[in-house]
């Protein structure tokens, strides 16, 4: 691969142990994936984040490195909210613990906000093709598929390595060959809503790490589509997906895609056994909405559904603290039915939902991911339904 002079010095450990290693991951990683060069990124996010999920030997690892990242980088969800973890029960242990991993990140220039929708925050806007280095699997998602950015599926390590150096190695999705798609999925009846959660937890086992392409009867709100990518990247692992006539790859006039040869077509009963999951006779004893974290427009629908009613199950709304912070109203409205809005985390890399023993979610990511990392059953429903349950009106 080539490398600049300053590059090579870094390379040679002029600039620090710690510069000298990052430099060290992005130079064998693109060796390996056959990159020429290190190209600049706009942001990165760095995942591997909750101590649920990184445990002392990620703590170790972080705390043990020097320097100040080049580029503005943001965290994933923690395993608690930084700021209230003790109303959703964590322990003193593992607060501390996570503490001390924030902490260590925030010794390296990174600001604590720990989030999967980055691109909602001030200072990380995206735009079309701007290479970034992110970490979780719905955000790489959202901007590959929705913004049109370029980033790689990075891992913890290699974020923080790019995010170091401000640098990034040019292979795989930063490469526009690489983002041509090769399965073709036909949707051939509306979709509202969860359904896009639903739509991608049946694509992402059909079509694992391919780049598909849908064919929708009409074109899906970007809440939507963060709902479809985030559930192909669990169930599946799709980094990137196009919707003809939808997102901005497809409209490019420079770009043209021949249709792929393997085509599939998903049909109604496929989403339908999806909500299935909710007619189990076991009932969801917490109920939790934002996986990925909610915007806005997703805070506004919950609190128009909770408006006057008061909750009757522990009912979870998460989010970033940005969005929070921003929108006052919008939180005391959801809290006043005495559902929680929690910040900095999620139903999934917390502990918090773990002495619970099912879970009632409108996430198809969710639905994928909290029986494996949360040990316990997980429902699938529309946000209007995983309300009702929390009011206890179901
Ligand atoms: C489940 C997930 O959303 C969060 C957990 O990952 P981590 O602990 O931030 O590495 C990761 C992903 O899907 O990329
Ligand atoms: S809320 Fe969902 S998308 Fe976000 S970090 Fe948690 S599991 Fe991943």
């Amino acid at each position: 691969m080539y490398l600049t002079k300053e590059e090579e010095r870094t390379l040679r450990g002029d600039n620090g142990e710690t510069l000298q290693k990052a430099i060290e991951i992005l130079v064998a990683l693109g060796d390996i994936y056959g990159a020429d060069q290190l190209i600049p990124i706009k942001s990165a996010q760095v995942s591997g984040v909750s101590y649920k999920t990184i445990g002392d030997a990620g703590l170790e690892w972080i705390s043990d490195l020097n320097g100040k990242v080049k580029v503005p980088t943001v965290l994933n969800p923690a395993g608690m909210d930084l700021q209230n973890w003790e109303r959703i029960n964590i322990d003193h242990q593992f607060a501390k613990k996570q503490l001390e991993i924030i902490q260590a990140f925030k010794n390296l220039g990174i600001e604590s906000k720990c989030t999967c929708t980055p691109y909602y925050l001030d200072g990380f806007d995206v735009q079309y093709k701007d290479h970034l280095a992110w970490g979780e699997s719905s955000a790489i998602s959202y901007a590959n598929s929705v913004l049109g950015a370029r980033t790689n599926r990075e891992g913890g390590p290699s974020a923080l390595s790019a995010a170091l150096v401000g640098k990034t190695a040019d292979f795989g999705f930063h490469k526009p060959e690489n983002r041509v798609p090769n399965i073709d999925i036909s949707v051939d009846f509306d979709l509202t809503g969860s359904d896009f959660g639903a739509l991608g937890f049946v694509a992402g086992k059909l079509v694992g790490n391919k780049i598909p392409i849908f064919h929708l009867t009409k074109a899906p709100a970007k809440d939507e589509m963060k709902m479809l990518g985030a559930a192909m990247a669990a169930s599946g692992a799709v980094a990137l997906y196009h919707i003809d006539g939808v997102t901005p790859e497809t409209l490019d006039k420079n770009i043209s895609f021949e249709r792929p040869i393997e085509r599939v077509s998903i049909e109604k009963s496929q989403i339908d056994s999806v909500y299935a999951s909710a007619n189990s006779s076991v009932r969801p004893d917490i109920v939790t909405v934002g996986c990925p974290h909610c915007s806005v427009a997703e805070l506004s629908e919950i609190a128009r559904l909770v408006a006057g009613k008061s909750v009757v199950k522990e009912f979870w709304v998460f989010t970033s603290r940005e969005v929070a912070n921003k929108n006052p109203n919008l939180v005391a409205q959801i809290e006043k039915s005495g559902a929680k809005v929690v910040c900095d985390t999620c139903m999934v890399v917390s502990p918090a939902g773990d002495k619970y023993s099912c879970m009632m979610v409108n996430s198809g990511k969710a639905y994928a991911y909290v029986p494996g990392m949360c040990g316990m059953k997980s429902v699938f429903g529309t946000v209007e339904r995983c309300v009702k349950e929390a009011l206890g009106e179901s």
